[in-house]
């Protein structure tokens, strides 16, 4: 099978005021600062490449399939949160109410965009769904498809097995849109790839990280390959009918394209998350109820409002854990330029654990009885589920490691939008660089981290460490 070359320099034009060249080696190519940019001010903004919402997380935030922000309706943002049946006489109760919260609070009617073809994908405008359907859900849309459609039949293995096989369908269904729109064909097909080549470093058996506590054994190498090898041919059969040509240029060497598109994903793209806008449109109108004690209708919203959330903080203490969120326990550190990317508490995954119905609902009853002694403003600060999903940017996967960044890089606003912020005074021609793991842990562990994306940290701050815990151990065998 054709070997597929990866890495090197190129891809889309650099923000203003940054340019890639070579990093010193190992490192590969980085980004660069040209210009001057003071401390905690920002450097630029960028919007992503390839954006999505985790699979998990659709189950607690409706965001937009486009731009990852969250729709503009507080009534099916609740329907979401709320959408096991247990919850149904809550948001019966409820009423109107969730409508007239997002009015009263300034915020307008709800908008909730749904595609055209009813594949269930939601957007928060209608420029959003369609932008979206000229990048990619033109050619990924499942609402007019049959069960066996080779389509679906991809989907499911991508739910079942990996969220990225999701993004990485969007990366092809992308690159035959741009060829088509450049005339299509071969060739035209070949220069596109060769572009989103530049940034690959491994392959997805190379890339990927296997489960906690297991090892890259020939066992897991054939199971990664299995997924991938089934996913591309399933992809393939799904897209060819629209594209023979550049399908067959995508799929030249077999499955390995994708599979560079895969392990792309695992070394270069960045944990998404954006706050729930829920919390303070809902502490906001509190706030203006408690204002008009002495008004019985404001008397008994406010009993609403605080029982709906006392119903949240039941929840998200129970149901919702790492499959919602998308960051597992062992890669809570691994959310590269963004900090304190914690999962939420779950008691029902450390009952799952035990593996005992008995545990779970003790469990609960224990969160219940907790959520019982919270008061009303405890209830206002606690947490609302926030979108989390994974997205590619141009820049980012320029951006190297340090363990004593420059930079960091946050999503500010409702959506995917990036913003890299100087933590640092930066001068013209310093590297710019983010931490991929969490900055506060010790060396080990950043290390260990750090063999997840394919290196051994060697950073001036790893350094002086390593040489402070071998003082010290040498002081103990004293
Ligand atoms: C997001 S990319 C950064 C850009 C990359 N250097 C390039 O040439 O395109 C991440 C990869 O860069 C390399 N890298 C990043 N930081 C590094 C560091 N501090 N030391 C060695 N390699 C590093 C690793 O191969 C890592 O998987």
């Amino acid at each position: 099978m054709t070997v597929v070359p990866s890495g090197g320099p190129g891809g889309p034009p650099p923000p203003a005021g940054c340019e890639v060249r070579a990093a010193d080696p190992p490192k590969g190519f980085g980004l660069f600062a040209c210009a001057s940019c003071p401390a905690y001010t920002d450097m630029f903004t960028e919007e992503p490449l390839f954006a999505m919402q985790h699979s998990g997380n659709r189950r607690v935030v409706a965001a937009c399939a486009r731009c990852c922000g969250f729709v503009h309706s507080v009534p099916l943002q609740l329907e979401v949160i709320f959408g096991e049946s247990r919850f149904a006489p809550l948001l019966a109760a409820l009423g109107d109410l969730p409508a007239r919260w997002q009015e009263t609070a300034g915020e307008g009617s709800a908008v909730v965009v749904r595609c055209k073809q009813g594949c269930g994908e939601i957007y928060c405008s209608e420029a959003c769904r369609d932008l979206h359907f000229q990048h990619s859900h033109n050619l990924l849309c499942v609402g007019p498809l049959t069960e066996d459609h080779p389509l679906l039949r991809f989907k499911y293995h991508a739910l079942e097995h990996a969220d990225t096989l999701l993004l990485a369908a969007q990366v092809f269904a992308f690159l035959i849109n741009k060829a088509k729109a450049a005339g299509g064909g071969e060739q035209v097909m070949k220069g596109l790839m060769q572009e989103l080549l530049c940034f690959c470093h491994a392959p997805f058996r190379e890339a990927c990280r296997p489960p906690p506590g297991r090892s890259k054994d020939a066992e897991f190498y054939a199971h990664a390959d299995g997924l991938v090898q089934e996913a591309a041919a399933l992809l393939r059969a799904a897209l060819e009918p629209y594209a023979p040509v550049e399908v067959g240029a995508l799929f030249a060497a077999g499955p390995n394209f994708f599979a560079e598109v895969l392990g792309l994903f695992e070394y270069n793209n960045i944990d998404l998350e954006v706050n729930s806008p829920l919390g303070q449109l809902l502490e906001n109108r509190a706030k203006a109820l408690a204002q008009h004690i002495s008004n019985p209708q404001a008397v008994a919203e406010l009993k609403q409002l605080e029982a709906l959330l006392r119903e949240k903080e039941w929840v998200m203490r129970c149901i919702w854990g790492e499959e919602t969120t998308g960051i597992f326990g062992d890669e809570v550190d691994v959310a590269q330029g963004t900090v304190d990317a914690q999962p939420m508490d779950s008691v029902m995954q450390a009952a799952e654990q035990g593996n005992d119905a008995e545990v779970a609902s003790a469990a609960m009853a224990q969160a219940r009885a907790e959520v019982a002694q919270l008061s009303l403003e405890q209830l206002l600060q606690g947490p609302w589920p926030a979108m989390h999903g994974t997205a590619l940017f141009a820049s980012v996967a320029r951006m190297n490691h340090s363990c004593a960044p420059n930079m960091k890089v946050v999503f500010p606003g409702n959506s995917a939008r990036l913003t890299a912020t100087a933590v640092l005074n930066i001068s013209p021609g310093h590297e710019l660089c983010i931490c991929y793991v969490n900055q506060e842990a010790d060396v080990q562990t950043r290390r260990r981290r750090l063999l997840e994306y394919g290196f051994t940290c060697s950073c001036s701050r790893c350094l002086s460490e390593d040489s402070t815990t071998l003082r010290k151990a040498q002081k103990r065998l004293k």
